[in-house]
């Protein structure tokens, strides 16, 4: 190894998601190319290189880098470049030249020490100079530990999770323990981690590596969907991904036992070994669905019939029988499931048991899993409902999301109606009954055939299989065929049947396409020209395109890059910023995709703001509003009137959303879907997955491509093993306590 100290004259290449760099150094021996992942890099900036040389036919001798160490620039030129490469909101190549003038030499000791005087420059208030010298701060911080991460090949986007994790603590934690990374930082396997803790001398068989890759298998089980492993399938997937001895591993796992970190219950087949918060969640939550459905309540002082009738006079309309059992069974239990597939007449049974508890001025609390799911519940009953997470009042400190609210300050309501809850995982699940007391109704609305929650868990099918809960299915569809193909058809898919393809005047169309390539050109043209022309749909807002597949042509990134093309093509009046393989431009509609609990917005009219608040989820769209390479900030504008400002170095919490996969779209609605139908994985292909997505659609499906997958699709009724035991807990507590 060898070091090398020089000027960077020339950024050639850079990646910013990995710092992937080639430059030029001017060094005391005259110029050098480096090339190496650097976290950050400069012009003008002092630098201090470690590594080979290496020998590259084209471009000739270059220095390969391990590690990169930035001195602080001491120009004016290298200071002025330094403020204004984009690490500083609010500070773009205009500000940094005013900063330089103003303050000279001392520039950064003013940022650092004094920024209050930094309300000299032009453009600088209060506000904004306190982020200016906290993200100053910050990068300070990161750039030391980003030198110490560069060694064990950690990329700069994972360095940046790192140190937003664990701040100026990195070090020191990292080096308590690798391992901790893998638990903590989302997108860090436990491979890298591993890998990380054997540069540093870890014993392969140390019982330190092996519960880590323990927690690790049970982490990543939970990733999909489930609460428990039978012992022998967590020993078979830790030994191939540990390579050591099942004995080891059968030592580690009674250890995370009696450290609580796992739990188990022993059965006559097998063992069941569950992470610890699974199991608590399970069991609480068997055991609060049921003492709330054996709640006995005062008889109400209500002629249900009465109300019935006038309901039904009212709406013109007369219940079906399942909708009056619903009724009924509501009125009269602390706990009831109504489920069934589109148009079977759930909202209207939900607004009449609304309308009647209300007349008893009882208050009835809405609430959904997703902010899109509670924004439609709101519409459909004129009511407002707030999404689990609001309604449970989260608070956000540090990293850690917190509920205000559960069995000490539970949700104030006589009625509570819960829409979309097949989407609700066990631990939600968990804090939702938590802050649900007794004297409180509960009601679950579902569909049972969607694609099942993205958490663990398989909750509101585990409690109607549990047979001790009251559900009633409804059955009867209600939006008729002359009306709507998309019901029948969605119906038809349900029970295995093939649907009825391109009726007349009808709302659900197949474009037979051979291949993936002509079924993207068709999409990009029914969204962008076709259906807008012919049926004056907004393109942006009515048309959604969803998809089963991330890779492939029509996967979302490739349907993604051609609908931006297509909808929102490059123009000189529209700004413009790249981030990794994402290109993002002002007007684009694009999608949060992940919950950030403490992401300001604000609604903003006539320059003034009128509400403000924190919080934007996973799932959440909107359009771009502005991109400010002057300032680095991308502002976003959700439903219409939320604001939300994006730093720069944030970007990694959106993508486009021209096209969106099917799992994402679960719990929302839109006028217009179209999805390709292709080939794909089997896993991915399936009947839940095709039923989600038409059921997206209120007025018009088209699906483009070949036939034969269809019908892949719609036999393919795997309906991916969960495992799960709330069934079994919730009989088991009521045989217990209650028989
Ligand atoms: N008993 C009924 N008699 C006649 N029409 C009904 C009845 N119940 C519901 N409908 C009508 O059927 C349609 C679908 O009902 P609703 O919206 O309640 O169903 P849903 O299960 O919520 O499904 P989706 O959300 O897919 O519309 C609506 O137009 C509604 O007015």
């Amino acid at each position: 190894m060898l070091t090398i100290e020089g000027i960077v004259e020339e950024i050639i290449f850079r990646n910013d998601v990995n710092g992937y760099t080639v430059a030029k150094l001017k060094s005391s021996d005259g110029m050098v190319t480096i090339v190496g992942n650097a976290a950050f890099i400069n012009l003008d900036e002092m630098v201090e290189v470690e590594g080979e040389w290496i020998y590259h036919d084209t471009f000739g001798e270059q220095l390969k880098f391990e590690t990169i160490k930035t001195t602080v620039p001491s120009t004016l030129k290298g200071i002025e470049n330094y403020l204004s490469s984009g690490l500083l909101p609010y500070v773009g190549p205009k500000t940094a030249k005013n900063i330089v003038a103003e303050f000279g030499e001392d520039s950064l000791d003013i940022i650092q020490y004094n920024p209050e005087k930094l309300k000299r420059i032009p453009g600088i208030g209060q506000k904004k100079l306190e982020k200016i010298s906290a993200a100053y701060e910050e990068q300070r911080e990161i750039k030391d530990i980003m030198v110490y991460l560069q060694q064990f090949d950690i990329t700069v986007n994972n360095g940046i999770k790192i140190y937003k994790k664990y701040g100026k603590d990195t070090i020191k934690l990292i080096n308590e323990n690798p391992y901790r990374l893998s638990e903590d930082i989302y997108g860090i396997g436990f491979k890298t981690s591993d890998a990380l803790a054997r540069n540093m001398g870890i014993d392969l068989s140390s019982t330190y590596r092996i519960e880590a890759g323990l927690k690790f298998v049970m982490m990543r089980s939970a990733g999909d969907g489930h609460c428990y492993l039978p012992k022998e399938e967590l020993i078979n997937k830790t030994s191939v991904l540990l390579e050591v001895e099942n004995s080891l591993i059968e030592e580690s796992i009674k250890d995370l036992i009696f450290k609580k970190n796992f739990h188990i219950v022993n059965g006559l087949e097998s063992s069941l070994v569950y992470y610890a918060p699974f199991h608590v969640a399970e069991n609480n939550v068997a055991r609060k669905i049921v003492e709330l459905s054996k709640q006995e309540f005062k008889e109400l002082e209500v002629d249900i019939e009465k109300e019935i009738t006038s309901i039904q006079d009212e709406e013109e309309i007369e219940f079906g029988e399942k909708q009056l059992l619903a009724i009924r069974e509501s009125i009269e239990n602390g706990v009831v499931i109504i489920t069934g597939g589109p148009g079977t007449g759930k909202t209207t049974t939900i607004n009449a048991i609304i309308k009647i508890f209300e007349d008893l001025e009882m208050k009835v609390v809405l609430t959904a899993p997703t902010g899109r799911a509670a924004k439609r519940m709101t519409e459909t009953t004129g009511r407002e409902s707030k999404t689990i997470h609001r309604l449970l009042e989260f608070s956000y400190l540090e990293e850690d999301m917190a509920f205000n609210r559960d069995e000490d300050t539970p949700i104030e309501g006589d009625v509570i109606i819960i829409d979309e809850s097949s989407m609700i995982d066990i631990l939600l699940m968990n804090s939702l009954l938590k802050a649900i007391n007794e004297g409180t109704r509960v009601i679950l609305v579902g569909d049972i055939d969607q694609l099942p929650s993205v958490g663990a868990g398989n909750v509101l099918r585990d409690i109607i299989n549990s047979e001790s809960i009251k559900v009633v299915m409804l059955d009867k569809i209600f939006r008729q065929a002359e009306e709507s193909m998309i019901v029948v058809n969605a119906h038809k898919i349900n029970k295995g049947e093939f649907p009825v393809l391109n009726g007349k005047d009808k709302d659900f169309y197949f474009l037979s396409k051979n291949n993936p390539i002509t079924s993207l050109k068709t999409i990009i043209e029914l969204n962008s020209k076709r259906l807008p022309s012919f049926y004056n749909y907004d393109p942006l807002k009515d048309i959604q395109v969803l998809t089963p597949m991330k890779k492939g042509d029509v996967g979302i990134n490739s349907l993604n890059k051609e609908l931006q093309e297509a909808l929102n093509p490059e123009s000189s009046l529209k700004a413009e910023k790249k981030f990794g393989d994402e290109l993002f431009r002002v007007g684009d509609k694009v999608m949060q995709i992940k919950n950030n609990y403490n992401l300001e917005w604000k609604k903003i009219k006539g320059g003034l703001t009128l509400e403000k608040g924190e919080g934007v989820f996973n799932g959440d769209f909107g359009y771009i509003e502005s991109i400010d390479n002057e300032d680095n900030i991308l502002k976003v504008i959700f439903d219409e009137e939320k604001i939300v400002e994006y730093s720069f170095n944030s970007l990694d919490e959106l993508k486009l959303a021209y096209a969106i996969t099917v799992h994402k779209s679960q719990g929302s609605e839109f006028p217009v879907v179209i999805m390709p139908v292709h080939w794909g994985p089997p896993m991915l292909l399936t009947r839940n997955l095709i039923y989600t997505g038409i059921t997206r659609a209120r007025e018009l499906v088209v699906l483009v491509g070949e036939e034969k997958f269809l019908h892949m699709m719609i036999q393919n009724n795997r309906i991916t093993k969960r495992y799960s035991s709330l069934d079994k807990k919730i009989r088991e507590y009521i045989d217990v306590f209650y028989s």
